[in-house]
């Protein structure tokens, strides 16, 4: 749907963005992680033509993505509502600035009022609002359009954790009708409802992180005793190569290629050695996207 490819950005003479290539297919929702100041925003800021980007190309269904700014619904970091406008003033003023007509909006405004949960509070002015409802009000002006893409830049960071937790039910319900891109600094916000996430630092693409990047490094075991074996060293094998204890009778054994579970049991059970639990290690999206950053 979306394809990125070799994006240059440099702001007052700095580059800001590095040969920057992913792309999103119809209906995922992609998670774009990175530290403070990696570039995210610039990032969002050229995929929905607010900035230009000085190389690369941006394309949408193939063909430039400034042709569809109509398809992308933008949830910024700060939304420019006014305080002393309601909710349903609000939707209609901005929507009237993005250029829809004003039968549309009279027609489509309490529907996407109710879509985000603000059905009562169409009245209500934007500064008798929560953190959080002021956030669904900033998605309901994104989706006003009925858009095929959503970017939302730092939906909840800013929130507590009721707000959160209404934005994020809100963005799972929508995900599934609309292809998402979130960008946020912080994994718990997107792990629960992106289907993979890109990783940017320093305006690059590090890495991506998806489920089989979790599952398929089949190279670490862990293992629960019921005895404590007398030294880790018992643990080793033609198979395992290293052993960390994580506990006293829990142990991480790493192999110096992928390991085979059956064969590690078998080992453990010539070895008459009294195993708890045994499974491969899955690493959790922190420990990965932390490796993907760190400077070491
Ligand atoms: N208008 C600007 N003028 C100068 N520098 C800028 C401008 N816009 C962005 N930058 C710089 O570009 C870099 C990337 O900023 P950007 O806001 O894209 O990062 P980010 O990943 O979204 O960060 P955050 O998570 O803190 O929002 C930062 O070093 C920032 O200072």
């Amino acid at each position: 749907m979306i394809t990125v490819e070799k994006l240059h950005k440099t702001i007052k003479k700095r580059k800001i963005l590095s040969d920057v290539t992913f792309s999103i297919a119809e209906g995922e929702c992609v998670g774009l992680l990175g530290p403070n100041g990696a570039g995210k925003t610039t990032l969002i800021k050229c995929m929905t033509g607010i900035l230009q980007h000085e190389q690369g190309a941006i394309t949408f269904n193939s063909t430039p993505i400034v042709q569809h700014k109509k398809s992308i619904g933008y949830l910024s970091q700060q939304t420019d509502f006014k305080p002393w406008m309601t909710c349903e003033e609000s939707l209609f003023f901005f929507g009237k600035l993005s250029g829809l007509d004003k039968e549309f909006l009279q027609g489509n405004i309490s529907a996407v009022l109710k879509e985000v949960g603000l059905e009562e509070k169409g009245h209500y002015k934007v500064e008798q609002l929560s953190g959080g409802m002021k956030q669904r009000l900033g998605i309901a002006q994104a989706i006003l359009h009925q858009p095929l893409l959503l970017i939302l830049d730092e939906p909840v960071s800013a929130l507590d954790p009721i707000g959160r937790n209404e934005v994020k039910k809100l963005i799972a319900r929508l995900k599934k009708r609309t292809t998402v891109i979130i960008s946020t600094h912080i994994l718990d916000d997107a792990s629960e409802f992106c289907d993979r996430f890109i990783i940017i630092k320093n305006g690059r693409i590090v890495g991506n992180i998806n489920d089989d990047f979790q599952k398929t490094e089949r190279k670490q075991i862990l293992v629960k005793m019921g005895n404590v074996p007398k030294t880790s060293e018992a643990l080793k094998s033609s198979e395992v190569e290293g052993v960390e204890c994580l506990s006293p009778n829990t142990f991480l054994l790493t192999g110096a290629k992928e390991l085979h579970l059956n064969k590690v049991v078998n080992d453990f059970a010539a070895k008459e050695m009294d195993i708890t639990s045994i499974e491969f290690y899955e690493r959790g999206i922190e420990e990965i996207f932390l490796e993907m950053v760190s400077d070491t």
